[in-house]
Formats: structure tokens, sequence, C-alpha cells
């Protein structure tokens, strides 16, 4: 199942919706510089669904801005449909962890922005909204403000939101956290069948190893700061998937004690210094 490149199949460089080439990324801190990502070589299929594992802090989320071209790395290339990244990176839709929603507008105004932005007809905003308001669950609560509903009910309009931008790349860090664990895997179900409708590429931070599994063809796992690719799975789950069954497949527990054991085996390793007992 290890993989050495993080292409799929074929010429990666022709087929990729995302490729990151050598990345180096360090940050100017008040320490001094921070290394943060340490020569980064993932190619993303186009249509691929890719999940981002490591430690926390590692930086996955950092990955997902130079997608966005809202960071910018100091060595090697991050390139979207074969293009250089070299500024605000329109063509994606981007689910960070704190969501950008709007006070002043509803429930309902806010899922329908993309498609104003890109253009839509009033009639044609309204009915698209409501239908995916209704499939993320918050139908009933079109003409509330963000304010007036609780954290998960604001991470299914920014999910709602995300599914309804035109684009065919979404890049989303840890999505569904402050879901319970029931709506969160209604969620996951409705991502997994969207992509597979609308064929879209999904780049797709967790610290979740059983949404990494259920919903990606592909793992990354992330040493600790600096970030490395430390190994790549794939997940020999046909598609398309019933988000739920995923669990009681034998191979699924294969892949998280495999998975389990190398994010260990980080842990340890970022542990180390605190083991050493005390002189
Ligand atoms: N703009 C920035 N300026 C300075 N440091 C930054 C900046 N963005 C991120 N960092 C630092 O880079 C490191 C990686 O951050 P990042 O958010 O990418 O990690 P992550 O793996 O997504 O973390 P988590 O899993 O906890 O969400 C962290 O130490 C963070 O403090």
């Amino acid at each position: 199942m290890t993989e050495q490149t993080a292409s799929a199949a074929g010429d990666p460089a022709a087929e990729a919706a995302v490729a990151f080439s050598d990345v180096r990324v360090a940050f100017d801190t008040a320490g001094g510089s921070l290394p943060v990502l340490d020569g980064i070589d993932i190619d993303v299929a186009d249509g691929e669904f890719v999940a981002l594992v490591g430690p926390s802090g590692c930086g996955k989320s950092t990955l997902l801005n130079l997608v966005a071209g809202t960071v910018r790395g100091q060595q090697g290339q991050t390139s979207f449909r074969g293009r250089p990244v070299v500024g605000l990176n329109r063509d994606v839709s981007y689910m960070t962890q704190k969501d950008a929603l709007l006070p002043w507008r509803t429930v309902l105004q806010n899922a329908a922005l993309p498609l104003e932005i890109a253009g839509r007809s009033k009639r044609e905003r309204h009915e698209a909204a409501v239908g995916v308001l209704d499939r993320v669950g918050l139908s009933a609560f079109l003409q509330y403000k963000p304010h007036q509903i609780s954290g998960g009910m604001r991470s299914r309009l920014a999910l709602a939101q995300a599914l309804l931008s035109q684009a065919s790349v979404l890049l989303m860090d840890e999505p569904f956290a402050a879901l319970d664990a029931l709506l969160r895997v209604r969620m996951q179900q409705l991502l997994a069948d969207l992509r597979e409708e609308r064929g879209l590429t999904v780049l797709y931070v967790t610290h979740d190893l059983t949404e990494a599994i259920a919903l990606a063809d592909r793992i990354v796992v992330f040493s600790n700061r600096p970030a490395s690719v430390r190994e790549i799975r794939t997940v020999d789950i046909p598609r398309p998937r019933d988000v739920a069954a995923t669990r009681a497949l034998p191979v699924f527990n294969e892949l998280y004690a495999d998975l389990w054991g190398l994010l260990s085996k980080e842990l340890d390793q970022a542990a180390l210094p605190e083991k050493r007992p005390a002189t």
C-alpha cells in the first residue's frame, strides 16, 4: 500500500489538479525563522480525495494555504491545474477551521453568497441554496442570522456555502470537528455523495483517522514540524462508499492500526526531550 510518489496513476504533472513540488515554508516569528514545511512533494489528481493527517501544528493548514494562495513558500512550487499559484486562488473553495460567515446576512443569504459572486440570478441562487441547506439539515433556519445558530449548525452552513461554490477543488480544514458523532457521519456521507456526483477534488485536513479512511482515496501522513511526507497510504475501499459501513471492513481496521502506528511514532519522537530523565 505504500507509495513513494503521491500521484495516483500515469503522468502526475499532466493530471494533477494540485501539485506541491519540493515546497519549503518557514515563517518569520518573534523567536526567529520557524521552519514549517520541509520539501513537500505531492500530486493530487483531478477528482481525487486526499486526506492530510499529522501531529498538531506540523503544517497541514499551511499546505492548504499554499493552494489558496494566502501563503507563499520560500522554495519549490505549488501548482494548481498546471500553473503556479502566485496570488489569491479564486478557483478553490476553502473551508477553514474558523468560518467566514457574514453576521448581518441570514443563513440563506450566507449560503447563496458564492452564487451571488458568480452572478447567478436571484431565483437560481434561492433554489440552489434552499436545496443544499435542506441536505445539511438547516431548512428550518433559513432566516436566522449566524449568531442565532449553534456551532455545529454554523459548520453545516459553511459546508453548504462550500458546496454551493462552483469550484471543482475543495480545501477543507477539519470541517466537521464541531459536529457530534452522528451528525458528523451524516455530513461525511453528504460530502462523499456530492464528491461522486460532481467529481470534486478534495484536500482534507483531519485528526480523525476514521474520517480519513472513510472518505479518502489516499492518506498522506506527515512528520512533526517541519513537516515532511512520512508515508502515503492508498485506501482500498471501493466507491461510492457507505461511510458508516466502512468501519466494519477488515481493510478499515488494518489501515487504522497502520496509521495509528505511524502517528504514534511521530508523537513519541516529539515527546523525546521530555522523556529524558532529569539530571
Ligand atoms: N502566518 C503565520 N505566521 C507565523 N507562524 C505561523 C503562521 N501560520 C502558521 N504558523 C505556525 O506554523 C506552524 C504550523 O501551523 P499549521 O496551522 O499549518 O499547523 P497544523 O498542522 O494545521 O496544526 P493543527 O493540526 O493544530 O491545526 C504552527 O507552529 C503555527 O504556529
